[in-house]
């Protein structure tokens, strides 16, 4: 398995230009699955897990078609179902957390739709119940009695009919899922404590360019007016926002100056913000951030004096994703922060890595770890890590660039799993970072 080594303690300098957004993508794909027609998906990223889908899209009988770097053409006119039933399928689709978005489409289209337990990252438990409750409110029925491992749903001649649904918690690829079902639908479906991220925000406006009717976008109470039929249409993903705070967190960690180019400042919502709380400058200048070389960032506290806590909430509120990164910037500013992690279980287990490098963190439970910031007086230092999952990852690499000595990082894959071409893109900025 591949793995990192890095020359850490170097100041960066260049600009960079974020990927599409890998958590849209993985909706934006599974809707190809609406229609017979073409539909065209630019600003895809070349990350594992999207290219994991596109091969089980391939494999479903999906034509698709490369026009260039990142633009595909696919079209779902001639499709293999029984892939769906076979054991490849239970491998493949086991491999993402994405992949459960395929779901919604094919009871919609056909009828019937089956999946393995879906993969992902290990951080905790990751119930389905929302996904399968709106399809069950459609009026959808468990095919066979689920196992742990593989599910299977089916409607009978009569279709999806739409209906009312309060949902129990605002889950980002349940709403995905509910939407796509719920387009096709007989009637009108509305779904309350729906999830808004711009990744649900960009699946719905493309499903209304392909003749969808859904209002409310951008809100947690969708409306939706099913049609017969969806038409082909053309879809440029958004930049992927964990990877633009990623890259603030590594700017501040590693005292460089740079600029991330064409970030869709109107689709950050609180993300510069909280950044901005733990003392990084950043600059809006047009639609790129600017961030300047810093020797020292100072974590702000409460207004009432008390210490900082940064928490994950459902969109508008701060994305989970981003907390491992906030974490590890904590690390070496100046100050106390709390960082309350409520939606995952075991997404905080990796401070102990970050500890072995030297970082004052206190562990409190699983879902909330105190940082004690370092000031940068005293660098984190080098070691031998293994990257846990996603965000941990791209958190420990963030680490060892900015840690005194020479840091390697085993299961990369896991990084390469939502980030492209990570080290090239390093190593254009300056980074010392080897492949090996
Ligand atoms: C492929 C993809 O798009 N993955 C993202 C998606 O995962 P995914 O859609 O799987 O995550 P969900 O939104 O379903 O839920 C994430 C976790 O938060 C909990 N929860 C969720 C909503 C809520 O109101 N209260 C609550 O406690 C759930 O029980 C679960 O443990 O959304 C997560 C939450 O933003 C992100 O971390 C993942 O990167
Ligand atoms: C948790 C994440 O991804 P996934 O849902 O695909 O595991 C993530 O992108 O941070």
């Amino acid at each position: 398995m591949a793995t990192f080594q890095i020359k850490g303690g170097k100041p960066l300098k260049g600009e960079i230009t974020p990927q599409g957004a890998k958590n849209e993508v993985l909706q934006i794909l599974c809707a190809v699955l609406l229609t017979n027609e073409q539909v065209r998906i630019k600003n895809i990223p070349d990350i594992r897990d999207v290219n994991r889908l596109i091969e089980i899209l391939g494999d479903l009988g999906v034509k698709t078609q490369k026009n260039g770097k990142g633009d595909f053409t696919f079209q779902a006119d001639d499709l293999r179902l029984d892939y769906l039933r076979g054991k490849q399928f239970r491998k493949d689709g086991a491999a993402l957390r994405g992949s459960i978005m395929l779901m919604g489409p094919l009871l919609a289209r056909f009828g019937e739709a089956f999946m393995p337990k879906p993969g992902g990252d290990k951080i905790g438990r990751r119930r389905l119940d929302t996904h399968f409750e709106g399809f069950f409110a459609l009026g959808a029925k468990y095919r066979f009695n689920p196992d742990e491992d593989f599910y299977g749903v089916e409607v009978d001649e009569n279709g999806l009919q739409g209906s009312y649904m309060l949902l129990e918690e605002a889950s980002v690829t349940g709403t995905a899922n509910i939407i796509m079902a719920a387009v096709l639908a007989k009637g009108t479906t509305t779904v309350y404590n729906a999830a808004c991220e711009p990744y649900i925000q960009q699946l719905c406006k493309m499903l209304n360019r392909m003749g969808a009717k859904i209002s409310g976008i951008s809100s947690n109470l969708l409306t939706i007016e099913g049609v017969e039929v969806l038409g082909g249409t053309e879809h440029t993903c958004l930049p992927d926002m964990i990877e633009i705070g990623s890259w603030i967190g590594l700017a501040a960690m590693t005292k460089s100056e740079l600029t991330i180019k064409n970030v869709s400042w109107e689709n950050l919502g609180v993300i510069p913000d909280v950044f901005k709380k733990l003392g990084i400058k950043l600059e809006r200048r047009d639609d790129d951030i600017y961030i300047p070389a810093q020797e020292n960032y100072e974590i702000e506290r409460f207004i009432d004096g008390s210490i900082l806590t940064i928490s994950d909430a459902p969109w508008p509120g701060f994305t989970p994703d981003l907390l491992s990164i906030i974490l590890v910037i904590a690390t070496q500013a100046k100050g106390s922060v709390l960082v309350h992690q409520k939606m995952f279980e075991s997404r905080l287990f990796f401070v102990d890595k970050l500890i072995e490098m030297g970082a004052q963190i206190i562990l409190c439970d699983p879902h909330r770890a105190t940082v004690i910031g370092l000031n940068h007086e005293t660098p984190l230092k080098g070691a031998e890590l293994t990257s846990p999952d996603i965000r941990a990852g791209m958190s420990l690499l963030i680490a060892a660039l900015s840690a005194k000595g020479e840091t390697i990082i085993h299961n990369i894959d896991q990084i390469d799993r939502g980030y492209e071409d990570i080290d090239t893109r390093l190593r254009a900025i300056g980074a010392d970072i080897i492949r090996a």
